[in-house]
Parts: structure tokens; sequence; C-alpha cells
């Protein structure tokens, strides 16, 4: 269910218009965002402005800017989360609960159930596969977390998930979407490169640019057209790149 339906920006309250994050391109002519959509991607060159938007919109939710939720009080003291102070989210109806994953900074998420499970025992696993994700591979941890933890109702922000999954398990990631999203649990804001997530029915993409954020339909991607040109002929394909 589309929970938060829109992202308003107040531009009035920037001080420092020239310097991070309010020089992002993308963003600076952006008057409002709708979100009203059970599923939202974010995509777009490298460094136009997503994962920044994203860890503004965990900050506005109040879960942790590294990783985790509302109850995970992990700090980034190195980030920069400023966008959040001038951002106002619309929501119908209010959720509290959710998850903010950012693939960069997933270990010090599990270190910290390390912690706090040396404090309190295994239990503390049980919401993530019952035992330590640093004892599973990256992409089994991912699928854990996605499997056992995302089922309460909420909004799910995503940064890149796809990072540690094979093709096969971004496949099993799309069934968890389906099985959340089409029961009306859950909305899901995913920044992504894979051209397999961004296939996922009845979503919004939103192509971030020095342009703007402007939507767009799976085919008009460039993840999309750049994928099947370099699939439908690889060999062709190098052989310009390569001369
Ligand atoms: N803490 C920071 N201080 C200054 N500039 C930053 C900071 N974090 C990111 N930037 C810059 O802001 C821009 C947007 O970065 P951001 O990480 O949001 O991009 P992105 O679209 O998520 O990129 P990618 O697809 O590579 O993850 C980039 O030019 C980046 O260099």
């Amino acid at each position: 269910m589309a929970f938060l339906k829109e992202v308003r920006f107040n531009w009035s309250r920037v001080e420092e218009e020239g310097s991070y994050p309010f020089n992002i391109p993308a963003l600076r002519n952006m008057q409002s965002i709708s979100m009203d959509r059970n599923v939202v991607f974010l995509v777009g060159e490298n460094g136009t402005g997503k994962s920044t938007f994203l860890e503004a919109l965990a900050k506005s939710c109040g879960f942790s800017t590294i990783s985790g939720g509302r109850n995970h009080p992990l700090v980034d003291h190195r980030g920069d989360f400023s966008l959040a102070d001038i951002i106002t989210l619309s929501w119908l109806p209010k959720v509290e609960k959710g998850f903010f994953l950012r693939a960069e900074s997933f270990f010090n998420f599990a270190n910290y159930l390390d912690d706090l499970a040396e404090e309190y025992g295994g239990s503390v696993y049980l919401p993530y596969g019952g035992k330590s994700l640093l004892r599973q591979s990256h992409g089994e941890s991912f699928l854990s977390l996605f499997n056992n933890s995302f089922f309460r109702k909420g909004i799910y922000l995503l940064d890149e998930p796809e990072a540690a999954l094979s093709p096969q398990r971004q496949l099993a990631f799309l069934r968890i979407i389906w099985e959340l999203e089409s029961t009306g649990n859950a909305q899901f804001i995913i920044a992504t490169h894979s051209p397999i997530l961004l296939a996922y029915p009845n979503s919004i993409i939103y192509s971030f640019a020095d342009e703007g954020i402007k939507q767009m339909t799976y085919q008009e991607t460039e993840h999309y057209q750049l994928t099947r040109d370099f699939l439908n002929n690889p060999g062709l394909f190098l052989n310009k790149l390569l001369q």
C-alpha cells in the first residue's frame, strides 16, 4: 500500500544553496515528487542523487541512516542528511514501521546485531533468520533480512538491494516484494541499477538526471535499453566498445 503519498521540497529553508546536498542538479528544481504507488524505483547515472534522496527519506521516517528501522539507534556521524530538514512527507495513513537498507553499510548493521546478541542472547537474531548475518553470505544475509523482517506493515527504503543478489535471488526478491505489496502491507522505494528489479510491474520509475527527475517506463530506461542491446549481441557490442 502506498503509505507515503508525496515528498515536498521546501527550498526557502535552504541557507547554503551551493553546497551538498542542495547543489545536486536532479533535486534542485523539484518542488514535489509523487510517491503514490506501492513500488517506486529511483534510477539514474552514478552520482545523480538517488542515495542522498533515499537517506533523507530514511532520516525523515526516523530510521537508522546506516541501515535499520526506528528501533536501531545506529547513527552515521560522517553522513550529511540535511536534505531531510527541507522535505515534508505526506502520508495516508502514516506508518511508523519499516526499514532502510543501505547495501554499502549493511555490514555495520550486522555488527550491531552481533553486539546486541552478545548482550541479550541469540533471540536477537530471530527476525534475521536465526543466526548472525555475518555468518551468512552477503546475498544470504540480504534475503534473510527480506524474508524474516519485512513482514510488518511498513515502508521499505532500499538502496541497491541487488548489490549482493545473484540474478536468481533477484527474482526471489521480486516475489517477496509482490507478496508484501499485493496484500497491502508494504510500500517499497528502491534505488537500483538492476534491469531485473526494474521489470517489476505497476511501479513508478523515476529517472534522476541533471535536468531533474522524470518519470519513465521500464522500456525507456537506459538500464533496459543498454542491457537489451548488450545481450542481443555481446560480441558486436564489445567490438565497438573495445576498438
Ligand atoms: N557526504 C557528501 N558530501 C559531499 N558530496 C557528496 C556526499 N555524498 C554524496 N555526495 C555527492 O553528491 C552527489 C550524489 O551522490 P549520491 O550518492 O546521492 O548519488 P547516487 O545517485 O546514489 O549514486 P550511485 O548510483 O553511484 O549510488 C554525487 O556527486 C556525490 O559525489
